[in-house]
């Protein structure tokens, strides 16, 4: 179950677009705002969440919006976290953009808990061990 707390009154809650299917949440925007071109904003939603304990989620960029170059940035949801979410947007593309209350702006993928108790210690051999960065090719 995804518990929801209204924040505001222009508040559109969470929804599933097709249940059973879709593996996240959409999320709304609860006020109107502008993102400058090549701007980020913190867009409220007006809402507040506590999935079932112990997890949190993650905020994710919408494929649709990606294509328009707008991306969801930051994102993780602490278990904890009982504050509004804010859908931190950046517009990399050369126009501004609006987005008007009610509109679907990101989507949230519930996370579980895993951290752990942090160790100091050696490290297991890999077969990729430090290599990264490209390096199995293009
Ligand atoms: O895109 C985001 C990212 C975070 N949060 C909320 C939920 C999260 O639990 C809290 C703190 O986020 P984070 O841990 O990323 O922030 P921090 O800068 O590390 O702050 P803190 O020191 O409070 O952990 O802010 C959002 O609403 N939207």
């Amino acid at each position: 179950m995804l518990k929801v707390k209204r924040l505001s009154p222009h508040a559109t809650l969470p929804t599933i677009g097709h249940p059973g299917e879709d593996i996240g949440y959409d999320l709304y925007a609860s006020e109107d705002l502008t993102i400058a071109a090549r701007g980020a904003a913190g867009v409220p939603t007006g809402v507040a969440i506590e999935f079932d304990p112990p997890a949190g989620g993650v905020v994710k960029t919408r494929s649709g919006m990606a294509k328009k170059r707008l991306m969801c940035n930051a994102g993780v949801i602490d278990a904890g976290y009982r504050g509004e979410i804010i859908v931190l947007m950046e517009n990399l593309g050369d126009q501004e953009y609006e987005i008007k209350r009610g509109d679907k702006i990101a989507q949230l993928l519930e996370h579980p808990f895993l951290a752990k108790e942090v160790v100091e210690a050696e490290l297991t051999d890999a077969a990729r061990g430090a290599k990264g960065f490209g390096s199995t090719g293009k």
